[in-house]
């Protein structure tokens, strides 16, 4: 058995004692300086979600090029990985973060639950709200665009987390959808 927790070490706890008392190995995968030849951007790199990581070593799974990955889930994030060096990343509010953050902190803002697939001009306060949200993850994406382009003419992008699906309209040849990176970066760690 292999595990790996973002937030929940009693959660690895549990499974690491039901393991014992089945007699099953069991690792507990944190996150590295170096893993697979691949080395993490931070200095203090126990401070790496352990998710974005094994983003990461999943995504070398599917290409050797300049690659971003765009997980927009609770939070959205960025990570870029040029050869065997992931550069570093980014964080910032996920769509659901950002439309609780605007409705609470303003007083005439409100909002409904859909989600927005494609760009356009709101016509009512809802959406507005969720098309600026959309927009804002749109903007995340270009920008990663932007920088990994700037490694090399040949790169991919990778998109992963519930909230993928708001950048559908964004696909194309060299972007895609890996909704499970995460668990193929775990898979790297059976053992054989
Ligand atoms: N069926 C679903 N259940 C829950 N969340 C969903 C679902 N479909 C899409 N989402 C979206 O997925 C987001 C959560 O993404 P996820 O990748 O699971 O989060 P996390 O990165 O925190 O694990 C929510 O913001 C929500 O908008
Ligand atoms: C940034 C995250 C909250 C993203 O988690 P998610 O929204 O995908 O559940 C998670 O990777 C985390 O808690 N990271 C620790 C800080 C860091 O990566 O620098």
């Amino acid at each position: 058995m292999v595990a790996a927790s973002v937030q929940n070490d009693e959660a690895i706890q549990l499974i690491k004692q039901q393991c014992e008392v089945n007699g099953i190995q069991f690792k507990h995968v944190v996150t590295q300086s170096e893993a697979f030849g691949i080395h993490c951007a931070y200095s203090q790199f126990k401070n790496l979600g352990v998710d974005r990581w094994l983003a990461v070593l999943g995504a070398r799974m599917w290409t050797q090029s300049p690659v971003a990955i765009l997980d927009l889930g609770t939070a959205a994030t960025c990570d870029i990985i040029v050869d065997n060096q992931h550069l570093g990343g980014w964080i910032a509010p996920g769509f659901q973060l950002m439309r609780s953050a605007v409705i609470s902190n303003t007083s005439k803002v409100f909002a409904n639950q859909m989600t927005p697939l494609n760009i356009g001009l709101g016509k009512d306060t809802p959406e507005c709200v969720n098309l600026g949200g959309l927009a804002m993850l749109q903007g995340f994406f270009y920008s990663a665009k932007n920088l990994i382009s700037s490694y090399a003419s040949e790169y991919e992008i990778f998109l992963c987390g519930g909230d993928s699906v708001m950048l559908s309209e964004l696909l194309a040849d060299n972007v895609t959808m890996k909704p499970d990176l995460v668990l193929e970066g775990l898979s790297r760690f059976i053992p054989h």
